[in-house]
């Protein structure tokens, strides 16, 4: 009876409907990829199967040898993929093939440019997946039955992939998920044993199951050279197509690169080619072997520190998790990989992976993996490198503070924009600065600034440009959180040039200290009457020698939060103790040598406030009255016009 089978039709997401859109377009050329998709699911589907069973092996008796199919059909213009893994129920059938459930992809499909061979490349980074399937296909069909469900527990997904789909209850004999593509009439090439053969061993070699596909049984010759007749009620026979090994378990010798870079689309859903990968075999104490890839591209969501990332967990060869976060730190997240430990039980779990001194080492000896990889990286390809820095420097950035033991590698992978060549690209290493280090500098200077224009022109910058000493341009968010973590480098301290007092004395001569002191003194009345007047925003005013063009900057103490960092918190809504700025005036500058003389009392409050704000704004601050500003300054100009 119809209704017994509870069929439905349903609609997809709004997220899948644009999704299938954009995907059937911008992969029209990589349209052979849907075959390694739905085979990297099974795989999965199989992988979760084993697992299950590792507490309940009833899952597997009727059905033991795992193996994925793959059948075609030319006359019916059919491809099957059929699994025997965990399968799915109803309600897992309309969740995962109806919806997607990963946060934030409304937002990357908007960001979609619709130059098809870009969007290709996002999509890519997305993964496909299961979808795929409709860029060869105008229908497509899942039967599906979860494992341990009964016979007539099964389902029938069936959609056209234009926006709906309907499903109804079925009986299926077999445990898993049977995929039936009904290719589109120009897409016929599919249906074909040698193509079909080809792809598998082309995308899908590593995976680590049997990719059956049917024998082909060559007619036995009667004794005059005629073919006998074929029993046509024998079943078929498979055999694997693919070596049916994990790729992991084999010597680095035997694994080409090509395999090695399918396999990194197989466990990160990536679309493009990984950048670099390391692959090893621990014994000793600990036995483990790990497979760690360097992605050639960011995941739009890579700046979340709480995005879904980790390694995928085997035991014994045994798929446990996915994403299992625990074998790398945070500002490692965007490593892809897997790990295959002889030493952690069968049914461990999320929260014992936290307090287990195994993994502990296993943590720290991966992070090393991973840093050695990228220090040899850094050094031998120097191109290569620079392409991961522009993707992931700012997550490598969070490094010093999440890894204090690690800190002194991490900086020498950082790389920064400096006044070298003053250009926003953030290329140089530390090494390099202090290579070029001149004599007399004996500190690593740098500034932060909201965005890199800002720090590049900052007036704190003039004495040091004359001095020849390169300044890092900062002006990323994680920037100043960064250099807090970092003391030094080489043996070498980082200094703010906004901080403190930069002790860049040319002349350390009896005269010269005579003549600071002589020229302090005369400066004083001016100081006081300026401190007088501009006592509430700033702590002092004093005479400088950070600037050769300016009139005059803003400094804040030696221990006290940066200007910018304070803003930021101030932004989130955090309540900071009050501290105050001093304003330093270069005494050579003539508004300054104006200012002395200065009698009217008007005038020179107006003045005194102009070189506070306009501090204030060359650093990038806010002012707090702009309007008061901006009528001081038509004020004076007035005043000089007339
Ligand atoms: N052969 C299968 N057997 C069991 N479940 C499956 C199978 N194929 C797909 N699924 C389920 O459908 C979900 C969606 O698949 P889909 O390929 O779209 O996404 P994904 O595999 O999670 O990630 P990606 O999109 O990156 O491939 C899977 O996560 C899985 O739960």
């Amino acid at each position: 009876m119809a209704t017994d089978t509870q069929k439905e039709t349903l609609g997809f997401q709004t997220e899948v409907k644009q999704l299938l859109h954009l995907m059937i377009h911008s992969l029209y050329s990589n349209k052979e990829i849907f075959l390694r998709e739905l085979i990297s699911n099974s795989s999965d589907a199989v992988d979760k199967l084993r697992f299950e069973a590792v507490s309940n092996a009833d899952l597997l008796a009727q059905d033991p040898n795992l193996r994925i199919r793959v059948e075609f059909d030319k006359e019916a213009k059919t491809i099957v993929i059929d699994d025997n893994g965990i399968g799915m129920t109803r309600e897992d059938a309309i969740a995962n093939l109806g919806t997607i459930a990963k946060s934030g992809t409304a937002s990357f499909l908007e960001k979609l440019s619709g130059d098809e061979k870009k969007d290709s490349q996002l999509i890519g980074q997305f993964g496909v997946g299961f979808y795929s399937a409709f860029i060869v296909a105008d229908s497509v069909a899942v039967e599906t039955r979860y494992a341990g469900a009964a016979t007539n527990e099964a389902v029938r997904w069936v959609s056209d992939g234009s926006g709906e789909f309907t499903i109804e209850n079925i009986e299926k004999e077999t445990r898993g998920t049977r995929i039936t593509l009904h290719l589109k009439a120009e897409e016929l090439e599919f249906a074909e044993n040698h193509r079909l053969r080809t792809l598998i061993t082309k995308y899908s070699d590593h995976i680590s199951i049997p990719v059956e596909m049917e024998k082909v049984v060559y007619p036995e010759m009667d004794e005059e050279g005629n073919p006998k007749p074929v029993d046509e009620n024998k079943a078929p026979e498979f055999e694997a197509v693919n070596s049916a090994k994990a790729l992991w378990t084999r010597g680095r010798n035997d694994v080409t690169e090509e395999e090695y870079k399918e396999f990194y689309k197989h466990v990160s859903h990536d679309f493009q080619d990984p950048l670099k990968w390391s692959h090893n075999k621990v014994e000793g104490k600990l036995e483990y072997t790990s497979l760690l890839y360097i992605p050639s591209k960011a995941p739009y969501d890579l700046w979340n520190r709480d995005m879904q990332r980790g390694l995928k967990l085997y035991v014994q060869r045994v798929f446990i998790m996915d994403e299992a976060e625990a074998f790398l730190p945070p500002y490692m997240r965007f490593v892809k990989g897997v790990v295959d430990s002889n030493d952690l039980s069968l049914n461990v779990s999320r929260e014992i992976l936290q307090n287990d001194s195994a993994v502990d080492s296993m943590r720290s000896a991966l992070t090393k993996r991973v840093l050695d990889m990228l220090t040899k990286m850094s050094k031998n390809e120097p191109e290569q490198y620079q392409a991961f820095w522009d993707e992931f420097g700012n997550v490598i950035k969070e490094g010093p503070a999440d890894d204090m033991g690690n800190k002194d590698k991490i900086a020498g992978l950082l790389r920064f924009s400096t006044t070298k060549d003053d250009a926003p690209e953030q290329t140089h290493s530390l090494a390099n600065y202090i290579e070029r280090m001149p004599e007399g500098q004996d500190k690593i200077y740098y500034i932060y600034a909201e965005n890199h224009n800002t720090a590049k022109n900052s007036p704190h910058l003039e004495i040091l440009r004359k001095k020849g000493f390169e300044v890092l341009l900062l002006s990323d968010r994680i920037d100043e959180w960064m250099m807090s973590s970092l003391q030094e480098f080489d043996g070498k301290s980082f200094q703010d040039v906004t901080k403190g007092k930069l002790d860049l004395e040319e002349d350390s001569s009896e005269e010269a200290k005579k003549a600071k002191e002589e020229q302090a003194e005369k400066m004083k009345p001016l100081l006081d009457r300026m401190t007088e007047v501009l006592k509430e925003k700033v702590t002092a005013v004093k005479t400088t020698d950070r600037l050769t063009s300016s009139p005059a900057c803003l400094v804040v103490g030696e221990y006290d939060m940066g200007l910018q960092m304070r803003r930021l918190l101030e932004q989130a809504g955090q309540q900071l103790p009050e501290s105050k700025p001093s304003l330093e005036i270069n005494p050579e500058h003539p508004i300054v040598v104006k200012m002395d003389v200065e009698s009217d009392e008007e005038r020179f409050t107006d003045m005194a406030w102009l070189l506070f704000e306009q501090a204030t704004l060359s650093e990038g601050g806010q002012l707090e009255d702009p309007a008061t500003f901006v009528s001081r300054m038509n004020k004076l100009i007035v005043q000089l016009s007339q």
